[in-house]
């Protein structure tokens, strides 16, 4: 192992590049200030300091560096965000270990599919983490507080490295896989560490902010949050998945915690703004909210802005392939003619482009195209899938023969007068119904201007040469229970033509969602082919 040191104290004081040297990098000047708050029974919290961050990494280390693992190899990480995970993924980053999220007690066949593609190293498992049966030559360890427990060490293996390198992958994320096979999104040590030096530009947040993570670990979200709070020397509070479903919960633990900025995906807020607007409204320290992930429905976003009119609200856009790309600040107050959000203009050191079906750069405004990401924090590739790795880039627009490659997003997007972008669906929401093109986020925005809706979702069924139909489920608020599909439909037939007309419409008490809290399209198409 080299001698690296790993701590910032140590290292030469210019960019970090390397994973935990970023995340530690402010422990050395604040080594007394809460680092992770995270709750510890009930109406007990926990708090672990940078300094107490930095002895467990250096524990951890000293527990994973006896096992004569190989630079790159994997371990995965069955854990929700914690102290204790995110020193763990600290000390595989210090050890040039590529870490695995995959969150607690995944589905069996998606951890089976997992592991048969990564072949990790060693399966590290925190408190509330499933049982399942891992291959006998994978070593086997688990984490309690503040001690990582080695069970089983892994099969001997050959070790050929000498020296990790910023370009080594940091981490494994992968997706939920909406088309068939999950995809491992490769991101290195240079392309995190690039981003958060991006993110750190916005200054979001300061030394004396506490910022909610509410996304699951497998979730890059998490990495997001914990690269937000610690870069900035602030507090990181872990939310419990669990207490999401409890809005009275969920604003009690904000409440208790003091956390001052909270990010999450637009769904966290829905049964909040249900049933909890009073707590909500009492959260005298909270100054910030940051989403992404997907649209924030505009009447549920207003919603939220009515009751916390201080708040700044941050709409953060990107995909995991970029970790994400841009922080655009939502209008206070949003003008009752905004049928769209910005999402500005990339971060610091990254670049948002639009082109045409030929890759040709779009650059008139209004003009619909798909949004490219030029950025140094583009993924390595797709872990095992070189083809689909190669689908997902493009020669850059503007200097296709430079050899620099840009993301091909799969977004559409247009761009204002001020060559700020906006968000205009993903770009398979485009389909034919009986040789017509629908764009089926129109749809979704014409149900949304209907009083009472909250929140709203349009699918296409049928098959792709055959008969197909729209499918529309909306959420209403609760003073509007009566709204009708009728009354619904004749809203949508006044501003769209016939065949972009729901031939189903649902009301639901929710919208679906999946692990990472995004609206869950396939529980959608059971629902109505049930
Ligand atoms: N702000 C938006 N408005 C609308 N549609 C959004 C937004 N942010 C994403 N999306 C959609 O989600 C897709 C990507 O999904 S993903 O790869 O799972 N990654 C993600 O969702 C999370 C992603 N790493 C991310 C993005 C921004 C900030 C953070 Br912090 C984290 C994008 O291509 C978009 O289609």
């Amino acid at each position: 192992m080299s001698d690296r040191t790993i701590f910032p104290g140590l290292l030469d004081t210019g960019r970090e590049e390397f994973l935990h040297e970023f995340l530690l990098r402010m422990a050395g000047t604040l080594p007394d200030r809460p680092a992770v708050i995270e709750p510890a029974g009930s109406e007990r919290y926990a708090v672990t300091t940078y300094r107490e961050l930095e002895l467990l990494v250096r524990d951890h280390m000293a527990a994973l560096d006896g096992l004569g693992l190989e630079i790159g190899d994997r371990v995965i990480l069955e854990a929700d965000l914690s102290a204790a995970s995110i020193a763990a993924l600290l000390a595989c980053s210090a050890l040039g270990l590529t870490f695995v999220p995959v969150g607690t007690r995944p589905p069996e066949q998606r951890l089976a599919s997992i592991m048969r593609t990564t072949e990790p190293a060693l399966y590290l498992r925190c408190p509330g983490a499933g049982d399942a049966d891992i291959p006998s030559g994978v070593g086997l360890g688990h984490i309690e507080g503040p001690s990582l427990t080695i069970e089983r060490a892994p099969a001997d293996r050959a070790r050929r490295r000498r020296e990790p390198t910023v370009t080594d992958p940091a981490y494994v994320i992968f997706t939920s896989g909406t088309t068939g096979r999950p995809k491992g999104v490769v991101m290195s040590h240079r392309a995190v560490t690039s981003f958060y030096h991006g993110m750190m530009a916005q200054r979001l947040v300061t030394p004396d902010d506490r910022v909610a993570n509410t996304s699951p670990l497998q979730f890059d979200f998490s990495l997001i949050n914990v690269g937000l709070a610690l870069g900035s020397g602030a507090a990181l509070v872990t939310v419990p998945p669990e207490s999401l479903r409890w809005p009275r919960r969920f604003v009690r633990v904000l409440k208790e915690t003091g956390a001052t900025q909270v990010n999450g995906v637009p769904s966290i807020w829905r049964p909040v703004l249900r049933h909890e607007q009073q707590g909500l409204a009492d959260l005298d320290r909270l100054r910030g909210i940051l989403f992404c992930g997907e649209d924030f429905p505009l009447p549920e976003l207003r919603h939220l802005r009515a009751l916390l009119p201080g708040v700044r609200v941050t709409n953060c856009y990107g995909s995991t392939e970029s970790m994400a790309c841009s922080f655009e600040e939502v209008p206070n107050p949003l003008p009752a003619d905004v049928k769209r959000l910005s999402i500005g203009f990339a971060h610091k050191g990254a670049e948002m482009l639009l082109v045409d079906e030929a890759g040709r750069l779009i650059e008139r405004p209004g003009l619909v195209g798909e949004i490219v990401v030029r950025s140094p924090a583009l993924f390595t590739g797709y872990w095992d899938d070189p083809d689909a790795t190669r689908a997902a880039l493009l020669p850059d627009p503007v200097s296709p023969r430079s050899g620099q490659v840009v993301l091909r997003t799969g977004d559409l997007g247009h761009t204002g007068q001020r060559g700020e972008m906006y968000f205009c669906g993903r770009a398979d929401s485009q389909v034919q119904i009986r040789g017509n093109r629908v764009e089926l986020d129109e749809v979704r925005h014409r149900l949304l201007e209907f009083p009472g809706v909250m929140a709203a979702e349009v699918l296409v069924l049928g098959p792709a040469d055959g008969d197909r139909r729209l499918s529309a489920f909306v959420v209403v608020s609760a003073r509007s229970t009566d709204v009708g599909a009728a009354e619904l439909r004749a809203h949508c037939a006044q501003a769209l033509p016939t065949y972009m007309l729901p031939s189903e419409l649902r009301v639901l008490d929710a919208l679906p969602t999946t692990p990472n809290g995004k609206t869950d399209r396939e529980s959608l198409v059971a629902l109505v082919s049930g």
